[in-house]
């Protein structure tokens, strides 16, 4: 059997306790079906600043290089707002993307039927929705320099983040989103600012070429970054694949997230470039969420995120897509059923905890 190296970073807030129910299916998934997962765990975020005084260390860094896919929770929350910028908890991820290459961050968002009324949109407006936001997510405003506070020395301070894109980061990542798109509804729509920015100039000139060069037979539609968030509301089912840059994808994907009930439904695969020799690539899984520290350890977050998480791991990462199908089906049929965590909850439903959601969920994928 092909090596299954997972190393699970489960970080802070509801970080670990939406990880241990993908734990607990793993540890199921190797008793009953064999599948050979091997796991090691590190620390990520603020736990890994007590620890050790770094986002993340070296070492966890270097199992997560050697790793044949990382399970990412979520970092962050304000026992660590005070600590120096370099070693803020979010450090740590923005680490992991940057070191391993993670440029296309592909965030699904599905809203499952039993779920269209518990979006804050009309169910008619989300019934059906299955749109898929390819965001860059290794360039930036993120990671461009300068970046800096500076001091003007008149009572003034100035602060700076830049905004780069090279060529070849515009390519790749709307290459991306043409190939994901012809296994779709093969239409996309990239989104930027070029009428106030000259990356979004450049954006939208690559994205163009790069279309006609090798994707003419994909639909493409390019819309202001800003109308498109209008757009995400107003008729949502529009869209197919959205590509976009780094700032506006993460933006723009939580907005999609409310699109589906909650933000606590909305999974990612964060992807490398496959080797050129193996044809694997780097990979982490982490949903779209953060540590929520307004619910962290009161046991109600929605484990749903991080398990379709994993599902895209099981995708992506290992081809087990019998496997990916069985858990996705085994979410949806949970819901169908009437399950909730409090931030999805409706009238007439069951209201449940994280660990009974992730119990129903690992039951149901083994029936
Ligand atoms: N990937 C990551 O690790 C991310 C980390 N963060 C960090 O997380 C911390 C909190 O950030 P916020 O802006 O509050 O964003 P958040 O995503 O943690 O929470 C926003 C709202 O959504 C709710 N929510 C989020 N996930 C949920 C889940 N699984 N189940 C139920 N409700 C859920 C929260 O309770 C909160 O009301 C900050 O330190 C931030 O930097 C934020 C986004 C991503
Ligand atoms: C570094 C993260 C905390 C930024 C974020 O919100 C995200 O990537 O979704
Ligand atoms: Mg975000």
């Amino acid at each position: 059997m092909a090596s299954r190296k997972l190393l699970l970073l489960a970080g802070d807030g509801i970080g670990p306790e939406a990880m241990a129910e993908v734990r607990k299916l793993i540890v199921a998934m190797n008793e009953k079906l064999g599948t050979g997962f091997e796991t090691e765990e590190g620390l990520v975020g603020g736990c890994a600043y007590d620890a050790h005084g770094k986002a993340i260390s070296d070492a966890d860094m270097a199992k997560a290089m050697a790793a044949d896919a990382v399970l990412f929770g979520a970092v962050g929350g304000p026992k660590w707002d005070a600590v120096p910028y370099e070693v803020r908890p979010e450090a740590g991820l923005l680490r992991l993307r940057k070191d391993m290459e993670l440029f296309a961050n592909l965030r699904p968002a599905i809203c499952y039927p039993a779920l269209a009324a518990s979006s804050s949109l009309k169910p008619e407006v989300v019934e059906g929705l299955d749109i898929l936001i390819v965001r860059e997510l290794t360039g930036g405003v993120y990671f461009g320099e300068p970046k800096e506070i500076i001091d003007l020395g008149n009572g003034q301070k100035r602060g700076i983040d830049t905004q780069v894109y090279d060529t070849f980061e515009i390519e790749r990542i709307s290459g991306v989103a043409f190939e994901l798109a012809r296994t779709r509804q093969n239409r996309v729509t990239s989104m930027e600012k070029r009428n106030v920015m000259k990356s979004g100039v450049l954006w939208n000139e690559v994205v163009t070429a790069t279309h006609k060069a090798k994707y003419s037979d994909v639909k493409l539609d390019h819309m202001l970054a800003d109308a498109g968030g209008m757009q995400l509301v107003r008729w949502p089912k529009q869209f197919d694949v959205i590509v976009t840059d780094n700032l506006f994808g993460d933006m723009l994907s939580d907005v999609a997230a409310m699109l589906t009930g909650s933000l606590g439904m909305l999974p990612s695969a964060s992807l490398g470039a496959p080797d050129a020799k193996t044809g694997k690539r780097k990979a982490l899984y982490e949903p779209v969420h953060g540590s929520a520290p307004d619910i962290a350890g009161k046991g109600i977050a929605n484990p749903i995120a991080m398990i379709a998480s994993f599902a895209m791991c099981l995708r992506y990462s290992f081809n087990m897509v019998t496997e990916a199908d069985r858990l996705e089906a085994a979410i949806a049929s949970v819901l169908d059923e009437g399950l909730r965590t409090k931030d999805i909850m409706s009238e007439g439903k069951t209201e449940v905890g994280t660990t009974a959601m992730g119990d129903a969920i690992v039951a149901k994928f083994f029936a």
